[in-house]
């Protein structure tokens, strides 16, 4: 058991609950849930507790672990190490691993084009406000200004919003200090749609902190589990102070399911 155990009776029952579904699908957003936030974004890491727990509901009979994130798929699998069996959503949804087999994620030449127009004026606000950094991705750019002074991190989110809206083929989305550009409309919500009809779960856990997981939380159906984590406005049913609290959760979950035994067929 970790440190921080303590879990909301109400969520551990709901745990326990999801514990003894047929098919059981755990998705897991990455920065600020599995992985507290930090400064730079190469620099983040799953709580140690948070990984090996959802290593172990991944190695589960009747269990599918996913993480669904808003990085890069490559960006992702270089941080979160995850194991080999969980199926990865990457950059909303615009990419995704579900084995050997999945398609990788190709552009033409409009949203080629559209891409390149996006990076540059990214690029433009980055030279011209210390403090942000450009995030590159497969379908989309992203401004960071976590490590930005105030004014400089509005003034750059301003000239990046002015150059992106009203662009046809442009799709901006706010994040926690980061404001995204991408040239593929995808969210968590449609991707935790399509994880739940591939895996033919029979119910869902997921677990989010920024507002981009409100999608996922919205795509929730009746007897699954959605928790948000930190503070926030949020659709989701639960809530956990901070990402520490996590592997107690994620604990519990992989325990009761081990003991659970599929019902004859
Ligand atoms: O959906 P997620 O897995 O939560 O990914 C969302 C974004 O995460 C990263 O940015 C966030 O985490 C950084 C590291 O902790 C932090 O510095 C930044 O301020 C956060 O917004 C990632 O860099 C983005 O590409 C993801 O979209």
């Amino acid at each position: 058991m970790t440190a921080e155990a303590a879990i909301d009776p109400r969520l551990e029952d709901a745990v326990l609950r999801i514990a003894r579904t047929d098919r059981l699908l755990v998705a897991m957003d990455f920065d600020g849930t599995m992985s507290p936030l930090v400064s730079r974004a190469q620099d983040a890491r799953p709580l140690p507790a948070a990984a090996a727990a959802f290593a172990a509901l991944a190695g589960l009979e009747g269990t599918t672990a996913a993480l669904v994130s808003g990085r890069a798929l490559a960006s992702l699998r270089a941080v979160a190490a995850p194991p080999e069996q969980a199926l990865l959503v990457g950059s909303h949804g615009a990419e995704v691993w579900l084995g050997p087999d999945s398609p990788g994620l190709e552009l033409d030449n409009e949203q080629e084009l559209a891409l390149q127009r996006a990076v540059a004026s990214v690029q433009k606000a980055v030279d011209a406000h210390p403090g942000t950094v450009l995030e590159r991705k497969p379908a989309g750019v992203v401004l960071h200004y976590r490590q930005a002074a105030a004014q400089a991190a509005a003034a750059a989110v301003a000239e990046v919003r002015q150059a992106a809206e009203g662009q046809p083929g442009l799709f901006l989305s706010e994040g926690k200090m980061v404001l995204e550009i991408s040239v593929v409309r995808a969210d968590k919500g449609q991707s935790l749609a399509m994880l739940r009809e591939v895996t033919r779960a029979t119910a869902v856990i997921f677990a989010g902190d920024d507002v981009t997981d409100e999608h996922g939380f919205s795509a929730l159906h009746h007897g699954d589990v959605g928790i948000k984590v930190g503070p926030g406005d949020s659709s989701a049913r639960f809530r956990l102070e901070s990402p520490r609290q996590l592997p107690a959760v994620l604990e519990l979950l992989a325990a009761a399911r081990a003991r659970w035994k599929p019902a004859p067929a």
